[in-house]
C-alpha cells in the first residue's frame, strides 16, 4: 500500500515516519513540506538516518493521485480543504488537525475562528479514538485523530461517563503538557530562556478542546457534562498529564473496577496502581491511567499520562491506520523503540 504524509517536516509528521518505517505492508511514496522541499529526510530528521526512508526528498506539493492512503499533519484550515478532495478521489484519510473533529459546527467560528464549510463530511467523519469508536473507524473513510489533552482526557473519563456515576454537572480537568504540543513553528513563550525552569497555565477559561471533549462525553452521557479545563505547559520536550476530578458515590475499589472492566481487552490502555509519571509513556502509544477517591471530598480523580505526539498523534493515527486497513491494530506500533525518537 502507498502512503502519503502531507505535512511530514513537522513533529507529528516526523512521529508518523518513524512509526510507518516498520510497516512492511506499506510503502510512504511521498512526504511533503513547502519549506523542506527538495531536501532528504536524513537531512532535516537526522534521528531518522538509519531509517529505510532516509533518501527520501520532500515534495513541495501533495500528489493527490499516487498513494492509496493519505495522512494529514497539517493546520486546521488547510485540512479542511484536502480532506474534501481526497475524498472526492476516493482516498481514505486520518487528518490529525481538528477540521473533522467536532459534530456541532458552531465550534468552529467560536474556537477556530472560521466557518466549516463542508458540514456534509463533518458528519461523515468518524473521530479516532479505538476505545470509544473502534466499529465506526473501522468502516471509515475519513478518521479526524483526537488532539492530545482530549485523547488523555476522555480516556480518563470514559468508563465514568459511560457507566454514569458522574454526580456533578462539571468536570473539574487539569492537565499539563510538553511544549512539542505546540508544534514546531517558533513562538516566544516556547523559546528556552522562557520556557525552560518555568510552567504556566494558558487560555484557562475558553481553550478549543473543551468543545471537542464536551462533543463526545454528551454524545455517550444522558446528562449534559460541562467541563472545567485549565491546560499548563511545562518544561518537557513530549508527555502529557491530564487530572480529571468529579462527584460520585463510587468508592476507589469500585471505582478501580470499573476502568479494570472497561479497559480489559485494550492493547493501549495500563490501569496503575500508583499515579503515573510521563517517562513511562514517552515514545509510546500507552496511556496509563490510575484511579483514586477523596473520601474527605466525595470526588473521584482519574489522572491519565500520554505521550501527545504518540497516543495524543501519531501513534494514535497508525493506530487508527491498522483498524481501517483490516491490520492488527497494534500490529507494528508495540515495536516502536526499534527506532529512534527525536527528543527522547
Ligand atoms: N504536536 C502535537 O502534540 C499535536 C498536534 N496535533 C495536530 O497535528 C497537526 C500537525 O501538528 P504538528 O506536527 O505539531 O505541527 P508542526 O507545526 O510541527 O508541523 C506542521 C506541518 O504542516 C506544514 N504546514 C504548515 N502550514 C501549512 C500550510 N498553510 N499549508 C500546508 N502545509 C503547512 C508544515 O510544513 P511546511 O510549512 O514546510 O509546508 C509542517 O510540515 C496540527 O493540526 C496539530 O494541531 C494533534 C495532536 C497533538
Ligand atoms: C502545548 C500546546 O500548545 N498544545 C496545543 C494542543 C495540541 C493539540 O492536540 O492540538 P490540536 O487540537 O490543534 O490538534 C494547544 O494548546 O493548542
Amino acid at each position: 500500500m502507498k502512503v502519503g504524509i502531507i505535512g511530514a517536516s513537522g513533529y507529528t509528521g516526523a512521529e508518523l515516519i518513524r512509526g510507518l518505517s516498520l510497516y512492511q505492508e506499506v510503502e510512504i511514496n511521498q512526504i511533503v513540506s513547502r519549506n523542506f522541499a527538495g531536501k532528504k529526510l536524513k537531512d532535516v530528521f537526522p534521528h531518522l538516518s538509519d531509517s529505510r526512508y532516509q533518501d527520501l526528498t520532500f515534495e513541495e506539493e501533495a500528489d493527490l493521485d499516487s498513494s492509496d492512503f493519505y495522512f494529514l499533519a497539517l493546520p486546521h484550515q488547510p485540512s479542511v480543504e484536502l480532506v474534501k478532495l481526497l475524498h472526492e478521489k476516493g482516498k481514505k484519510v486520518v487528518d490529525l488537525s481538528a477540521a473533522y473533529r467536532i459534530k456541532n459546527p458552531s465550534a468552529y467560528p467560536n474556537y477556530y475562528g472560521f466557518e466549516h464549510k463542508y458540514l456534509e463530511l463533518l458528519s461523515e467523519s468518524v473521530y479516532g479514538l479505538p476505545e470509544i469508536f473502534r466499529e465506526e473507524i473501522g468502516k471509515a473513510s475519513i478518521v479526524a485523530n483526537p488532539g492530545c489533552y482530549p485523547t488523555a482526557t476522555l480516556l480518563a473519563l470514559f468508563p465514568a461517563v459511560k457507566e454514569g456515576i458522574i454526580q456533578s454537572d462539571s468536570i473539574t480537568v487539569n492537565a499539563l503538557s510538553g511544549i512539542s504540543g505546540a508544534g514546531r513553528g517558533l513562538k516566544q513563550h516556547f523559546h528556552y530562556p522562557e520556557a525552560y525552569g518555568n510552567a504556566y497555565p494558558y487560555n484557562p477559561i475558553k481553550h478549543r478542546h473543551i468543545p471537542e471533549m464536551e462533543d463526545v462525553i454528551n454524545g455517550i452521557s444522558d446528562k449534559k457534562l460541562l467541563i472545567r479545563f485549565t491546560p499548563h505547559i511545562i518544561p518537557v520536550s513530549r508527555g502529557m498529564i491530564s487530572t480529571v476530578v468529579f462527584k460520585t458515590d463510587m468508592k476507589k475499589e469500585q471505582l478501580e473496577e470499573l476502568y479494570r472492566l472497561e479497559y480489559r481487552y485494550e492493547p493501549f490502555i495500563r490501569i496503575l496502581n500508583n499515579p503515573p509519571a510521563i517517562k513511562d509513556v514517552v515514545g509510546s502509544n500507552y496511556c496509563d491511567i490510575y484511579v483514586d477517591y477523596d473520601e474527605r471530598t466525595g470526588d473521584a480523580v482519574v489522572i491519565s499520562a500520554i505521550d501527545n505526539l504518540g497516543k495524543g498523534a501519531s501513534l494514535q493515527a497508525l493506530q487508527n491506520f491498522n483498524i481501517m486497513t483490516g491490520m492488527l491494530e497494534d500490529k507494528y506500533i508495540k515495536d516502536i523503540s526499534r527506532v529512534s525518537i527525536l527528543f527522547p
